[in-house]
């Protein structure tokens, strides 16, 4: 049913004095703010699901937000479009503070065509995108949208088109964030894909390019919308959102949080805060929290949180490609990012979607001035038939690819197996880490010494009267000379080997020295990294 009717009428135009037309002006304003209906309010709670507004409150400090366009309405015709003409269009535009910092947004309004973007509503998004560019500060969308207006037609396509080519162009100089409240059809999930983070809400929102209907037709398999595009699908299976949670006051509440921990655009440092985690904190637990045999599995989340400031991180892609952790903490009260192997899961192996994940993030990290700390458990990259059909090699590269562009500062930290090109590409010093270190239970090397003596020992192991006792004395010398702890040291490939309890102070230090660090990439249009 339609609801809209009651927001299209036109103002008289009657007042003559200022008085009588300031009044008109708060009596259209009420009307655009309090949108449709009553009714369609309450059809939006009752899907447990805020109104665009009532978001907007809860992303913005109080009273900080300054509409645009507020009485902006469509003037197409047809599908009696002319009788519906609702003051905003369905989207809410304008920026505020998140503590005290300029950021926009948009929100669409689900109680207006179902959110569906028509050409005045993307105009909407096009100038409010173009001056968070210009303004250089975040810009957030609060999706609730049906997709394209299909009464809209071609118009509304070509909206889209306005919002992805802005989106790209934006990408790298501000921080964008999308903020899935609803089902996002089509050309509403694109945009998002083009974002730095997505964040959804469990039950409520939705992401899909086409809908389970038209997967039925096509493909005949049966699926709920959830099931389809819901956000654990998203969060666990798709990896194609970053956050998910049950509630939208929890999900705004963490879109907060991200933005403390972002600068505004890439020519800033994301803002640093007083710190009373001392700076020198030993963490005599690390020996406890990390066996020193190198196949135990422990949780490496534990040993971020004994490391960072008062334990606290954000973890993103918390639960997809789980053998790799990405997370933004603080050291000192500066910001950084941390990529690290999780021993706990696949015993942190890199394969395809860590390979993906840690990519992009260290490329986020790099765009804006997050310097990247690197805590490497690695027992190499995942044999098999599936991972190298898939593109391993090619998504292996991505990974190396973003570490050896990434100019902002960059410390590794090996706490144990650092094994062949898994330990490369995990930000060794030899792609370009200013500083390197290991603890003495570091075991950098080609490769195990079970399977490094089963390949060069090979035949004197064939040979012997007991291949078993010769495997395992080969196996030993190649620990002895190769897989000592101060083999990379006296090479200069680690820069120290450090007390694990250390570890907090050595960060600290090292952080604050590459502070200053610049550097230039050659002069070009833009690489060409593998996809
Ligand atoms: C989004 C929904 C799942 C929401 O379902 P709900 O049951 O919650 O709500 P609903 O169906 O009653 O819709 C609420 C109101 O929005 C209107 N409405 C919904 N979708 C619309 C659209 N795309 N254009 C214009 N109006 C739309 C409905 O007519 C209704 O109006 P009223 O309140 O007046 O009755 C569903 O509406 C839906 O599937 N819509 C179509 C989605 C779609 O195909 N989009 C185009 C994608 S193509 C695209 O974007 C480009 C591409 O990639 O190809």
């Amino acid at each position: 049913m339609t609801v809209l009717e009651e927001t299209t009428g036109e103002p008289t135009g009657e007042p003559t004095d200022a008085r009588g037309r300031v009044a008109e002006l708060h009596d259209i304003r009420a009307q655009a703010v309090a949108g449709p209906s009553e009714k369609a309010t309450k059809a939006q709670h009752a899907k447990g699901k805020l109104t665009a507004r009532e978001r907007i409150e809860l992303l913005l400090d109080p009273g900080s937000f300054q509409e645009v366009e507020q009485l902006r309405r469509h003037r197409a015709t047809g599908f009696g479009l002319e009788a519906k003409k609702p003051y905003t269009d369905g989207v809410i535009t304008g920026w505020g503070t998140v503590e005290g910092r300029t950021v926009f947004v948009y929100a669409h309004d689900f109680r207006i065509f179902g959110g569906a973007l028509g050409e005045a509503h993307a105009t909407k998004i096009h100038k409010i995108m173009d001056m968070a560019i210009a303004a250089g500060a975040p810009l957030v969308s609060l999706n609730d949208g049906a997709g394209a207006r299909i009464q809209e037609g071609v118009s509304a396509l070509a909206g889209y088109g306005g919002i992805f080519q802005r989106n790209t162009k934006a990408s790298g100089v501000i921080p964008q964030i999308s903020v899935m409240l609803g089902p996002c059809a089509g050309g509403a999930a694109y945009s998002p894909a083009l974002t730095d983070f997505v964040f959804m809400v469990r039950e409520t929102s939705q992401m899909f390019i086409t809908g389970p209907d038209v997967v039925k037709a096509v493909t005949g398999e049966e699926i709920t919308q959830n099931g389809l595009g819901g956000a654990d699908v998203h969060a666990e299976t798709s990896g194609v959102c970053h956050f998910a949670y049950d509630d939208e006051e929890t999900c705004i509440a963490e879109v907060r949080y991200l933005l403390s921990l972002l600068p505004q655009n890439n020519r800033e440092n994301p803002p640093r805060t007083e710190c009373s985690d001392p700076a020198d904190r030993r963490s005599d637990v690390l020996l406890d929290l990390v066996p020193a045999d190198g196949n135990r599995p422990y949780d490496m989340t534990k040993v971020i949180e004994e490391i960072v400031d008062d334990g606290e991180y954000l973890e993103v892609h918390e639960r997809w490609a789980r053998n790799i952790i990405c997370a933004l903490a603080r050291i000192n009260g500066q910001v950084v990012g941390i990529v690290a192997n999780q021993p706990q899961v696949l015993a942190g192996v890199l394969d395809i979607e860590a390979s993906e994940k840690a990519a992009r993030f260290v490329q986020m990290c790099d765009a804006f001035n997050v310097p990247i700390v690197t805590f490497l458990d690695v027992p190499g990259f995942l044999p098999g038939v599936d991972q190298e059909h898939g593109g391993i090699i090619r998504h292996g590269a991505k990974l190396l690819y973003a570490y050896c562009n990434a100019t902002v500062p960059r410390i590794s930290l090996i706490l144990r197996k650092a094994y062949g090109g898994a330990y490369i590409v995990m930000d060794s010093q030899s792609i370009g880490a200013d500083l390197t270190y290991a603890w003495p239970t570091n075991e950098i090397a080609v490769m195990g010494a079970e399977g490094a003596a089963n390949v060069i020992f090979r035949r004197q192991i064939a040979e012997a009267e007991d291949p078993e006792a010769m495997r395992a004395r080969m196996v030993k010398e190649y620990k002895s000379e190769l897989m000592h702890p101060y083999y990379a040291a006296e090479r200069g490939l680690v820069d120290d080997v450090i007390d694990p309890a250390e570890t907090r102070e050595v960060l600290v230090k090292s952080l604050a020295m590459l502070q200053t660090k610049h550097a230039d990439l050659p002069s070009r249009k833009h690489g060409n990294p593998p996809q």
